[in-house]
């Protein structure tokens, strides 16, 4: 782990959740999430004065299942959900389920090769690969061909760890990470983006963009720097500014700016 000491007062920060929160595991359902961790975020939240938001590929439905009570800012789907308070209502940034005719042809094509998962997230899909990676290149043929002769307009494929994602190509990281600055909360702060993967580019981009940082974790993804080794070298990371904030570092830390009394900005 690297000494990576944020100021808490003007930094906001962003964290994707798979490959850089969690350890990538077979399936999306087998992932776990350490205790220590949603305790990490529940501090890190509070420190950053309520900036603090995890921008997914997953389902904020997803999100909840798997972080439970913590319901932090969030925004699922890349960029085609947003939760901009915590706990608050989810809004679509992206228009609708993609269509029936669609999911229709990715049902029969899943069913047809050994291997393949579907992951139906709503305003999302994604079709995963990892027990069958031969398929790749193949597999991105047939998906753009499916959205080819659909005549559906604004659709686009993302490719992701042995996963491809279908998305409305209006709405991406970056766009989220857009939403969530406008927020009193966030705004006037420098945004830091950390993500292990190339469907994190977008937010890297907004983020430099906005004078912040770009972490990746793992492997060099420009613009960002690499600096996290892997998931458990961020949640360390985490843990490691959580406890300097509970305990009070009088070196490190300064009072969180604009909080309420449970400790979120708005
Ligand atoms: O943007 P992220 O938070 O990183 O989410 C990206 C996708 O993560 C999940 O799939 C990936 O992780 C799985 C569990 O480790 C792994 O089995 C799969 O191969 C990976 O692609 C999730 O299932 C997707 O919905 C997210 O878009
Ligand atoms: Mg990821």
């Amino acid at each position: 782990m690297k000494n990576l000491a944020l100021d808490s007062a003007s930094h906001a920060l962003f964290f994707d959740i798979d490959g850089t929160l969690l350890d990538i595991a077979a399936r999306p359902d087998d992932v776990s999430v350490p205790a220590s961790l949603k305790t990490g975020l529940q501090q890190l939240t509070r420190k950053f004065g309520g900036a603090l938001a995890l921008v997914s590929g997953r389902s904020i439905r997803d999100i909840d299942r798997l972080f439970g009570d913590l319901k932090p800012r969030a925004s699922g789907c890349h960029g085609g959900e947003l939760r901009l308070l915590p706990g608050g209502d989810v809004f679509m940034a992206a228009s609708g389920r993609l269509p029936p005719g669609i999911m229709d042809n990715l049902k029969r094509l899943a069913a047809s090769h050994r291997g393949l998962l579907l992951e139906d997230k709503g305003v999302c899909v994604a079709v995963h690969y990892r027990a069958a990676p031969t398929l790749g290149a193949a597999l991105r043929y047939e998906l753009e061909g499916i959205i080819a002769r659909s005549g559906e307009v604004g659709l686009t494929v993302l490719p992701g760890r042995l996963v491809y994602e279908i998305k409305r190509n209006h709405v991406d990281k970056g766009t989220a990470v857009a939403a969530f600055m406008r927020l009193p909360a966030f705004a006037g702060r420098r945004p830091v983006f950390i993500g292990d993967d190339i469907t994190d580019i977008a937010a890297f981009t907004v983020v430099k963009r906005e004078g912040g940082g770009a972490w990746s974790v793992g492997r060099e993804l420009a613009p960002a720097t690499r600096i996290f080794d892997d998931a458990s070298d961020v949640r360390a990371w985490i843990a490691a500014e959580a406890r300097a904030y509970v305990q009070g570092d009088a070196r490190t830390e300064r009072p969180a700016a604009a909080t309420t009394a449970a400790g979120y900005g708005t």
